[in-house]
Order: C-alpha cells, then sequence, then structure tokens
C-alpha cells in the first residue's frame, strides 16, 4: 500500500524571536482562521440561542400561565425547536472547534518534527531525548490549547455580556442582583488557578520523571538485569512516583479549599435572587417569569466567570510551552546546506588537509590531520582509544563541520556538497548499528526505499546477512524487535552493512562496524565488498589484528592526528608507537 502523502504544514512559526509568542504563532492562528472562524460563529450562535430558551420560559410563565394570555403549548413547541436547535449548532460548534485545534497541532508537530530532523549531531549531543519529548508532545498541546480553545473561551465569556444586557432590558434592578456573584466567582477563579498553576507545573516536570525512569529502564533492562538491579530500580521509580504522587494531593487540597466555595456562590446567587425578586414580585414590580429566567442566567453565567480563571493560565502556560517550543525551533542547524552546490565526478578520493575539530563542550578530537585515501584503497585506522578515529569518520560524512582545515571527497569541500549527496557518497557504519522496528528488508532499504528485493538481497550476500536472514520463518519480511534486539550483535552489524550497501556509496567507512562479526565471516564481507565493487574506497576503524590485516594501508592516528602510514608489516617492523597501539588496544585475533 502506497504510503499517504504528508500534508505540509499550513502555516509556520514567525522567525523573529523578538516578537512575542502569540504574534510569532499567529500564521497559524491565520492558516486555520476559516475553521475557527466557522466554529466561533457556531458557538455564538449556540449560545444566542441558549440566552433565548429562558426569555421565552419567562413570556411563557408570565403569559400562558399567570396572564392566561397565551398558547402554553405554542412556547412549549418554541422552547423544544430552540433546543434541537441548539444541540444541532454546538454538535457543530465543537466539531469544528477541535478539528481547528488537531489542524493546529498536526502544523506545529510537523514543524518541531522537521526542525529536529535537521539539527546536526552536535544538537543531539547536547539534547536530552526524554526533554525534546516532552516539547513535542506535552508543549505543543499547551500551545493548541490556547489558540483554538483560547478563543472560543472568549465567546463564551462576550456571551455573559450579552445575557446580561437582555436581563437589564427586562428588569435592570434584578438583573444587578443576578449578577453580583459573577464577580466573585471570576476572581475566586483566578486565585484559584493562581495558586494551582505552581503544582500543576511541579505534576508536569514530575510526570516527564517518571517517564524517564520507565523509559530508560525499558532501554536499558539488559544493564539492569545484568546488574540485579531490579529492586533499586523500581525503589528508584517508587520515589518518582511518590513525587507525582505528592503533587496530585497538593493539587486536589488547593482545588477541595476553593471548589466549594466557586460551587456554592452560584446557589446564593439563586438565593439573592429568589429573596430580591420575590418582594418584587410581591410589590407588583417583577414577573414570576423573570425569577425563573433569572434563576437559569446565573445558573448559565458562573461557567464563563469560572473560566476567566482558566483562559489566564493557560495562556501563561502556553507562553511557557511556545517559549520551551521556539527554543528548539530557534536553534540554527550547524551543517548546512552550500548555497551554490558542486557535484564532482564520483572517484572515492578521500583526503583530510590539516584538519582540527573540537567537540561543542570543547575536547579536541582532531588537531591538524592530513590523511589521503586514494580511490579504491582499503584503509585501516589503528590508535588508541579516544584518538579520533570515529572523529574522522563523522567529519568524512559532515556529521559535525571542521573547525579548521579542510575535508575533500573527490577534490571538492564536503561543505560544498547538497547534505543528501554528500550522504550517499560516504556510507557510514557505526559500531553500535541502530535499527528501526520494521522488518529486515525495510531496514535494509532504508537509504533506498524504493529498492527492490533483488537489490536488497544482493547487499545482504555481501553483508554475509543473506544465509541467517533466510533461515528466519518469515525471511525479508521478518519484523526485528525494538532496535533490533531480537538479533545478534553480529547479525545486526551485517543488517547494518547491508543498509550502508545498498546505498552502493563510492566512499565506504565501516566504525568498527565488524567487532561483534566472526573473523571468518569478516574476511568474507571484505572478500565480496572487493569483488562488488572494484573501484571502492574503504575506511576500516580497526580495533582487531584480524580487521587490520585485510587493509591495503594502516594508517596510525594518534592524539588526532595521523603520526604513520604503511602496511601493517611496514609499520610493525619500523613504528615502535604502532606496536605500543597494539599492545594495548587491538585485540590479539591472528590474521
Ligand atoms: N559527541 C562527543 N562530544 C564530546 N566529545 C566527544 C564526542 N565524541 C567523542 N568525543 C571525544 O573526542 C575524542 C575522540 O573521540 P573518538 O570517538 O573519535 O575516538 P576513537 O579513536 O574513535 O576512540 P575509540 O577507539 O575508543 O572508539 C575523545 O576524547 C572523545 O572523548
Amino acid at each position: 500500500m502506497p504510503p499517504v502523502p504528508r500534508r505540509a504544514p499550513k502555516g509556520g512559526i514567525h522567525p523573529d524571536p523578538s516578537k512575542t509568542w502569540l504574534r510569532r504563532a499567529w500564521p497559524i492562528v491565520r492558516a486555520h482562521r476559516a475553521l475557527l472562524a466557522t466554529s466561533l460563529t457556531c458557538s455564538f450562535a449556540g449560545l444566542i440561542v441558549q440566552v433565548w430558551i429562558p426569555d421565552l420560559v419567562r413570556i411563557g410563565i408570565d403569559e400562558a400561565l399567570v396572564a392566561r394570555t397565551g398558547d402554553l403549548t405554542v412556547y412549549v413547541g418554541l422552547i423544544a425547536v430552540l433546543a434541537v436547535t441548539q444541540g444541532v449548532i454546538n454538535f457543530l460548534a465543537r466539531l469544528y472547534l477541535l478539528r481547528t485545534a488537531y489542524e493546529m497541532e498536526y502544523d506545529l508537530r510537523n514543524i518541531v518534527f522537521t526542525h529536529l530532523m535537521r539539527m546536526s549531531y552536535a544538537f543531539y549531543d547536547r539534547a536530552q531525548s526524554g526533554e525534546l519529548l516532552s516539547r513535542a508532545t506535552s508543549d505543543i498541546r499547551a500551545v493548541q490549547m490556547y489558540l483554538a480553545f483560547g478563543p472560543s473561551i472568549l465567546v463564551q465569556c462576550t456571551i455573559a455580556g450579552v445575557a446580561f444586557a437582555l436581563m437589564l432590558s427586562i428588569n435592570a434592578p434584578l438583573a444587578v442582583v443576578a449578577m453580583l456573584t459573577m464577580p466573585v466567582i471570576a476572581v475566586l477563579g483566578v486565585r484559584m488557578r493562581k495558586a494551582i498553576f505552581p503544582v500543576s507545573w511541579l505534576i508536569q516536570s514530575r510526570l516527564a520523571g517518571v517517564a524517564t525512569v520507565v523509559d530508560e529502564n525499558v532501554q536499558g533492562v539488559r544493564i539492569v538485569k545484568a546488574f540485579a538491579a531490579e529492586q533499586r530500580q523500581v525503589d528508584t521509580l517508587a520515589r518518582a512516583a511518590d513525587r507525582v504522587r505528592w503533587a496530585y494531593t497538593t493539587d486536589s487540597r488547593i482545588r477541595g479549599r476553593w471548589l466549594p466555595v466557586m460551587d456554592n456562590l452560584p446557589r446564593l446567587g439563586l438565593a439573592m435572587v429568589l429573596l430580591i425578586g420575590g418582594l418584587m414580585v410581591l410589590d407588583g414590580n417583577a414577573t414570576v417569569g423573570t425569577i425563573v429566567a433569572f434563576n437559569s442566567y446565573v445558573l448559565m453565567l458562573q461557567p464563563p466567570f469560572r473560566m476567566l480563571g482558566m483562559i489566564i493560565m493557560m495562556g501563561q502556560r502556553a507562553a511557557a510551552s511556545a517559549q520551551r517550543i521556539y527554543e528548539i525551533l530557534d536553534t540554527p542547524t550547524e551543517v548546512l546546506d552550500p548555497v551554490t552546490p558542486v557535484v564532482p565526478e564520483p572517484r572515492g578520493d578521500v583526503r583530510f588537509e590539516g584538519a582540527r575539530f573540537a567537540y561543542p563542550d570543547g575536547t579536541v578530537a582532531l588537531d591538524g590531520l592530513d590523511l589521503h585515501v586514494r580511490p579504491g584503497e582499503t584503509v585501516a585506522l589503528v590508535g588508541a582509544t579516544g584518538s579520533g578515529k570515529s572523529t574522522v569518520a563523522r567529519l568524512a560524512a559532515r556529521f559535525y563541520d571542521v573547525t579548521a582545515g579542510l575535508v575533500l571527497i573527490d577534490g571538492a569541500d564536503v561543505r560544498d556538497y547538497p547534505l543528501p549527496t554528500l550522504r550517499d557518497r560516504v556510507g557510514i557504519v557505526p559500531d553500535e548499528p541502530f535499527l528501526f522496528s520494521v522488518s529486515l528488508h525495510d531496514n535494509i532499504a532504508f537509504g533506498h526505499p524504493e529498492a527492490t528485493r533483488e537489490q536488497v538481497v544482493t547487499a545482504a550476500v555481501a553483508a554475509g546477512a543473506h544465509a541467517f536472514i533466510e533461515k528466519l520463518p518469515e525471511g525479508y519480511d521478518t519484523v526485528v524487535g525494538e532496535r533490533g534486539y531480537t538479533l545478534s550483535g553480529g547479525q545486526r552489524q551485517r543488517v547494518a552493512i547491508a543498509r550502508a550497501l545498498l546505498v552502493n556509496p563510492p566512499v565506504l567507512i565501516l566504525d568498527d562496524a565488524t567487532s561483534a562479526i566472526d573473523v571468518r565471516v569478516e574476511h568474507e564481507i571484505h572478500e565480496a565488498l572487493r569483488d562488488l565493487m572494484h573501484d571502492r574506497t574503504t575506511i576500516v576503524v580497526a580495533h582487531r589484528l584480524a580487521t587490520i590485516g585485510l587493509a591495503d594501508r594502516v594508517v596510525l592516528i594518534e592524539n588526532g592526528r595521523a603520526i604513520a602510514s604503511g602496511t601493517h608489516a611496514q609499520l610493525l617492523a619500523n613504528e615502535p608507537r604502532y606496536n605500543r597501539v597494539l599492545a594495548t588496544n587491538v585485540s590479539e585475533v591472528t590474521i
């Protein structure tokens, strides 16, 4: 089944950080203004009908029951028709409001996720995934709620004005009496929300804390079990859960203190209308119908006044959430596509010229590296741990940009390539391959989703993965467990190599990508690679003598520099530093 085409977000976030959060979000509101306006119009119409009904009840009582000049059934019929109309309008208002809300949420999610996907390695080195997750979910929800529901609550509040005007026209003094408790309800509502606001933040952050504990322990369950730390981790979760419980209890206590007062105030309003209105009826200054209608208004009007507090708090919450979202959106990606891209003929020539690089935290990883790997050559990078070997791989694929010097692929600066072209030219297989919870076919075809089964199988054969995949009950259609944990480490690495091979990059970098693979199988993989493409350049970060043995040339890396180069035998004979590294950092699996 072909995937459903993605609808591009209709609105965006204004890029100017000096604008207020609402002005920056305004393009999203504007993009959905037709839906929002429809929902608000329906909601306004529904409220007008709602205000109208008590007035009809009043006229019905006064004319059909008290004065006996009207026909009761006419009023009952009219009220029934209005009630049905109100039901229909309210249904439409709700429908359109929710549609507006979810359309806005869709846009916000797409904008944030697209930006996250564009961010470079350096951003993810600093970011915490739990934090990003919460920004991409609850913060987006908070902003969406305010943008969509805020105007609707405001409409409900304006209707209070309409109802008050109607009451004034019927009986001004009694209208004032009916409205007396409303400001008190509004003030109490605002105060209650103010008291609840910090606690609700606490609840959110503590819930995120629980989610982090659960997430980490599910992800890291193998380590937890390996160290028999189950009970300790359960205790950690219990403590996090207890903090949530405390926050929720505090929240309930605050609500418990305010809500009875807020709930009883309208009853006080009803009593006052009955008392003052009753006296007026006895004096002939009001009708019985008026008292009944005003009773309905007192009950009808209190929710908008209660919601005033809510809307203020929603606004504060949305403002804070929007800032957290904007923080992500305002972070520029360090690795940008070039303005005038160059795309030379692919040959597989890799050259580092005086390359210097420090990670964002300041750790210097490359310190003037000079390295030239010719087309078709297989070079092994050998060095002590932390010497900068993996960094070479990351810079060749431009996951980061050099701080000084040059990285050239086929004579062109990697910064001048369009990023997708560069990533097609330089394939990287990391030591810890990440597999998605999809079929093996889809995992291997990740770089080229349109690849045929034949292409996938060819790549798998070359990577030494075909034999084990074929033996699985569902073969290439087997869906691997989360992160590929249903496969062995070596099998995962072979699938990752197949994934890189399918793209057929002229430069292939295996960053210790065969560490979990049997030496014999590794040899077969390299033979297959050699057969598959004679002129492919391969750089292997090697930690085993067996892997080193597969290379044409070995480059010794120390403190971010290439300090020696030659065949394994040459270095072994002439380079004491090479011998030292072999002794301490390379496992003694014979070639
Ligand atoms: N994401 C990162 N953020 C900060 N520093 C990093 C990061 N990745 C690596 N480093 C540091 O950069 C230096 C070079 O790391 P690199 O991973 O390139 O070494 P390596 O030679 O591949 O090591 P190993 O053989 O242990 O894999 C080390 O000091 C390391 O601690």
